[in-house]
């Protein structure tokens, strides 16, 4: 069993915008056959997006930090309070693991961890994840991105399916510095380089928190409805990389016309750099939510089929640079259905299925490697 006096190690999960931290963390939950994991989520827009697509996981097992980013959006205290909440010996963690805002600023936080008081936890490192595709452009508008890289005890190279064996030999000289280099298609390393797995004969279930956590307020301290950079970057030594960054949280009961919301996303800005959230088509498609991911000029939508009960609504996050905000939200507010009584055309969904994906190959496991122990 965990016994009490271990320190339960914290991990650092950095990258920007898109990388795939959510993924990767998806995949570690699912991976870790048995080992306790503690998620706390931390998302950079209203609407908890990311901590959704996780709780999706996991029933409720996750916590939110709630708006902003979390260097600056939640002082020492409030993180520890967080992490008072997951050590309690109840909990019996093994792990757990940070999943910075994509726009954080991932030494703050591991400063944070090292002046933790709680002595229950060790700083466990810092594992940066970048995009295989966008890491040149992204490069170039954000250089700051190589001094997060430079601090990174593990940089997990991913998306490498997106880029030619060429690209891939060049990111690899590039990014080869203090930090070992990992790669990977959709997140999926090997549990193990995060955190020993616990042997098979203590695994003891997945972990409901709710009883932990039912009086966590998920408000960050960075503005209530909206994320206000300018007064974020204050008592920083060093700019922010979300300065001038800013987040448009859309919510909607009335059903999304597909067809409309391609129209705004075939026209979206070049600075708004990040779509995501879930899209209730209405009529269009009355079985299932579109999980929807834009990075950059990359644009996907996942089907999942509605749960019973599942309130039907649209919730999208915008997050970019230069952008008008209220202008988005007007143009997405447009793109509700005219009449939700009136059936749709039989085609609407063309559009919106270009960008399904074919389901993807589950990764074919080794021989004898059912189990990870
Ligand atoms: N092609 C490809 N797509 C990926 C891979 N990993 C993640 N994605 C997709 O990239 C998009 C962004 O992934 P997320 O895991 O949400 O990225 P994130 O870093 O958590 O995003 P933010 O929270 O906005 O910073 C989603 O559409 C993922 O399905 C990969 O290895 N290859």
């Amino acid at each position: 069993m965990n016994s009490p006096s271990k320190q339960i190690p914290v991990i650092v999960l950095a990258g920007f915008l898109g990388s795939g931290k959510t993924t990767l963390l998806n995949h570690l939950l699912r991976a870790c056959r048995g080992t306790r994991i503690g998620a706390i989520v931390n998302d950079f827009g209203s609407i908890e997006i990311d901590a959704m697509t996780v709780a999706g996981q996991l029933g409720d097992s996750t916590v939110s930090l709630g708006n902003g980013c979390l260097c600056c959006a939640v002082d020492a205290s409030e993180l520890d309070l967080y992490l008072d909440k997951l050590t309690r010996p109840a909990a019996r963690l093994d792990v757990i693991v940070i999943e910075a805002s994509g726009l954080a600023e991932p030494q703050e936080l591991v400063k944070m961890l090292l002046a933790s008081e709680n002595p229950r936890i060790v700083y466990g490192g810092l594992v940066e994840v970048v995009d295989a595709a966008e890491y040149d452009a992204t490069r170039e508008k954000h250089p700051e991105i190589e001094r997060h890289l430079s601090v990174a005890d593990l940089v997990v190279l991913n998306k490498t399916d997106r880029v030619g064996e060429a690209d891939l030999a060049r990111l690899r000289t590039a990014l080869a510095g203090a930090a070992a280099v990992v790669e990977s298609a959709y997140g999926r390393v090997d549990p193990e380089l995060f955190f020993d797995r616990r042997p098979l004969t203590e695994r003891v279930g997945q972990l409901a928190f709710d009883d932990l956590l039912d009086d966590v307020s998920g408000e960050g301290s960075c503005g209530e409805d909206g994320h206000d950079h300018s007064a974020c970057t204050g008592g920083h030594a060093h700019p922010h990389l979300h300065a001038g960054y800013e987040s448009v949280a859309f919510t909607s009961e009335v059903p999304i016309d597909p067809r409309r919301l391609m129209a705004f996303l075939d026209t979206r800005p070049e600075g708004l750099y990040r779509i995501k959230g879930f899209v209730d088509f209405g009529a269009a498609d009355t079985r299932n939510r579109y999980s929807l991911h834009a990075v950059g000029r990359f644009l996907r939508f996942y089907p999942e089929p509605w749960e019973r009960e599942q309130e039907r609504r649209t919730e999208l996050v915008l997050i970019g640079a230069g952008i008008d905000a209220a202008a988005l939200d007007k143009q997405l507010a447009g793109c509700v259905v005219a009449d939700p009584g009136e059936t749709p055309p039989e085609h609407a969904m063309w559009g919106v299925l270009r960008y399904v994906p074919e389901p993807e190959p589950e990764p074919r496991e080794p021989e004898g490697a059912g189990e990870f122990d």
